[in-house]
């Protein structure tokens, strides 16, 4: 994989947003996680008065060939069928994406399906959907470098544009096989714990998902590091995404994380480059098994629990308005001497 440099971000700056904060009009601490957040992108922009500049969402798109084995309750055919319907603006994402003012580009990163070209969706297909990996291994080594290099590519565009705040989304039925294995892999959690109802199976189906999941981790015969398990069972939208993640914190990108795919993804992209983690906020904690779990192995907390489990990136972009309200405390709250209101002195 081609190297990245991401820094942690200097922190002396730490300790002047903190007495901004405090000197705000209010008690100390008293607005919780958002003068968390505040102090986050303080760091990350380098700024007392930071800004949120032209948000993007990139929606990665990808077909798995370990969905013929029987992993997931939803028909394969919904992943083209369902990014179409994201450029003809009727998902779910969509609402959001237009709600809080992001440029929402979909990306074809290996649907099993040929698109017209004209649809809006963007072209970068890898192949049709990956290998099964019950049997072999999801890509080969030039498919991972190919996924890496475009989420890279995409993350630049975007940041040319003047964006400084990105999410990023997903769609592949069957995906959240994958991401269960990557996460039992990177964590050292049991397989089981990792394996959650997906796209909506009830308890038999997860068991079987499980079952096939757990011969896959069998029949691996690799060397069981980060960038194997990443190949050998990764997607293509996920390995996308890791190459975008890891660009946007090598540009300094606010980083909105959304559910249990995209979750392993930044895990997956932290085992190469930990600094990634000062970079993300986490959107949304979900409903799938093992997103708690993960969480609580990352140490830490998102900024939602809504229930969700429909992924495309809604966990994520429906935090933002939570960021943009820190942003606004920094920017226009008053302290309390330009508010004119008597500060508090006891403790
Ligand atoms: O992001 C999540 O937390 C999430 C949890 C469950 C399901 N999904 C979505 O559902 C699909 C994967 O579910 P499955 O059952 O096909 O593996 C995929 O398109 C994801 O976007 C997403
Ligand atoms: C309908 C549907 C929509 C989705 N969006 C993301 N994953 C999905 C899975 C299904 C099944």
């Amino acid at each position: 994989m081609r190297s990245f440099v991401i820094n942690k971000p200097d922190e002396v700056i730490c300790s002047l947003l903190q007495d901004k904060i405090d000197n705000l009009a209010k008690p100390k601490g008293s607005l919780g996680l958002l003068e968390k957040i505040a102090k986050q992108v303080g760091t990350i922009q380098q700024s007392l008065s930071p800004q949120l500049t032209n948000p993007h969402h990139i929606l990665f798109a990808a077909d798995h060939g370990i969905a013929e084995s029987g992993v997931s309750p939803s028909p394969k055919s919904i992943t083209w069928q369902q990014a179409l319907n994201f450029v003809e603006g009727g998902g779910g994402i969509n609402i959001f994406v237009r709600q809080n003012g992001f440029k929402l580009l979909v990306v074809d990163a290996g649907v099993d399906y040929d698109f017209e070209a004209d649809t809006g969706i963007i072209d970068r297909k890898i192949s049709k959907g990956t290998a099964n990996f019950l049997y072999e291994a999801a890509m080969t080594e030039q498919q991972m470098e190919q996924a890496i290099n475009t989420g890279v590519e995409l993350v630049e565009q975007c940041q040319q544009a003047g964006c400084n705040i990105i999410s990023f989304g997903e769609l592949g039925i069957a995906n959240t096989s994958p991401s269960s294995i990557w996460m039992s892999y990177l964590t050292g959690i049991d397989l089981k714990q990792c394996v959650g109802a997906g796209s909506g199976w009830a308890s038999e189906g997860t068991l079987r998902k499980y079952q096939v999941l757990q011969q896959a981790v069998d029949n691996y015969q690799g060397d069981s590091s980060a960038l194997d398990i990443m190949r050998y069972f990764g997607g293509y939208e996920m390995v996308m995404t890791v190459g975008a993640m890891l660009r946007a914190a090598e540009l300094a990108m606010i980083i909105l994380v959304d559910g249990f795919i995209m979750t392993n993804c930044i895990l997956m992209a932290a085992k190469f480059y930990p600094n990634i983690i000062n970079y993300a906020i986490f959107g949304h904690q979900g409903e799938e098994t093992g997103h708690k779990l993960l969480l609580d192995y990352m140490g830490v907390q998102s900024l939602l629990q809504l229930q969700f489990r429909l992924g495309e990136g809604t966990g994520a972009v429906c935090a933002f308005p939570l960021v943009d309200s820190a942003v606004r405390m920094m920017n226009e709250m008053k302290s309390f001497a330009k508010a004119e209101v008597t500060p508090i002195t006891k403790c």
